[in-house]
């Protein structure tokens, strides 16, 4: 075994945190060789309901965990932490503008950003599951200018996933069998899910369906499954969250299979047109602890009309979050 890795969760009382942290703890995100130390932040009402979630844990005698802290400080929570799973975000609240949540979330992802910087370890990867997630995170990195950029992600691979599925279910073969999947731009809405470079048996997807039920039911279907969730179990998702996390920590620190890609929202670096410094979705492989974004897709006129639109959304957002001096 070698020495723990010490990860961290914000919003660990919430529901993605309870289903995140056991998988975290029974070695499903860093491996069965790798002990870890978990840090809960949460806000001090929530320090209660986060130490019930430690109880349990430490119920699970799971062998890998090796510690558990508690604490609704971000400096105490981030230090030294190789691992940070920013996921405790404001919701929007009735009546709320779409300005007001994004101070609301300034608020939280400016002095998360700026702990990470003055004490998580050299190695931190930050992934920000907490909604608007791009734009969090886009707030996170800008106050954590010692950090390197393509350290801080969002999550794209919840979206991913549910392309995945939704294609494999049409298709009438396993998910497995579909690779090179992509969600371009925004985990919002206006999010493209890509199947001209997703493939099934060494073929483009789209050549395998009907147009019409790529443009009207696939793409509606996948980017506005969050909020049918919502409207079915009255919250939003948790478990398929939580899951879909696990993966994109598994996948940045274990690499990609040969021959395929996933789906994450990293700092751009001017690729496919998506303006340099946004938090946007593209393919990405990984390999050596760090992520890629794929080269050289050809986008045709449609596609390219989709990624630039939730291009232009994330645009807007870094606007609006410029304009209320978050960044
Ligand atoms: N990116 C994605 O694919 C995706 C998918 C599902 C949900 N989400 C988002 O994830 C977030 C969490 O969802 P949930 O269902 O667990 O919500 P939840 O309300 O059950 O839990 C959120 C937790 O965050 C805590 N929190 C709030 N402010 C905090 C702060 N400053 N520091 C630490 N903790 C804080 C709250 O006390 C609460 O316990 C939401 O923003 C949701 O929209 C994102
Ligand atoms: O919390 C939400 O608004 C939805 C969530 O981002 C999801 O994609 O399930």
């Amino acid at each position: 075994m070698g020495t723990p890795v010490t990860v961290t969760v914000t919003g660990a009382a919430g529901q993605i945190g309870y289903a995140l942290l056991f998988r975290i703890a029974s070695g499903q995100m860093l491996g069965p060789d790798t002990p870890v130390r978990l840090r809960l932040l949460e806000i001090t009402p929530a320090l209660k309901a986060a130490e019930g979630t430690a109880m349990e844990l430490d119920d699970c005698a799971f062998p890998l965990l090796s510690g558990i802290d508690i604490t609704d400080d971000a400096r105490k929570a981030f230090d030294g932490t190789s691992v940070a799973l920013l996921v405790g975000a404001r919701p929007r609240g009735p009546g709320m503008e779409r300005a007001d949540l994004l101070a609301a979330n300034g608020g939280i992802f400016k002095p998360q950003g700026e702990a990470i910087n003055a004490v998580a370890a050299d190695d931190i990867k930050v992934l920000v599951v907490g909604n608007p997630a791009n734009t969090n995170a886009l707030i996170a990195r800008t106050h954590a200018p010692d950090v390197p950029a393509d350290r801080f992600t969002a999550m794209m691979r919840l979206d991913h996933n549910r392309a995945l599925s939704q294609a494999a279910q049409k298709l009438g073969v396993g998910v497995a069998d579909i690779t090179r999947m992509t969600i371009w731009g925004n985990h919002s809405a206006s999010q493209y899910p890509d199947l001209f470079h997703a493939q099934f048996g060494g073929r483009p997807v789209a050549e395998q369906v009907e147009h019409d039920w790529l443009e009207n039911t696939f793409i509606p279907t996948v980017a506005k499954r969050g909020a049918a969730i919502i409207d079915a179990r009255g919250a939003s998702s948790a478990a398929s969250a939580a899951n879909a996390a696990i993966d994109h920590v598994r996948d940045w620190v274990a690499g990609t299979p040969e021959d395929d890609w996933v789906s994450a929202a990293v700092v751009s670096d001017g690729s496919y047109g998506v303006p340099e410094g946004l938090i946007s979705g593209f393919p990405v492989t990984s390999s050596g602890g760090s992520w890629q974004i794929v080269q050289n897709l050809e986008l045709d006129d449609f596609s390219r009309g989709k990624v630039d639109a939730s291009v232009a959304e994330l645009a807007g957002e870094r606007d609006a979050i410029k304009e209320l001096g978050l960044i």
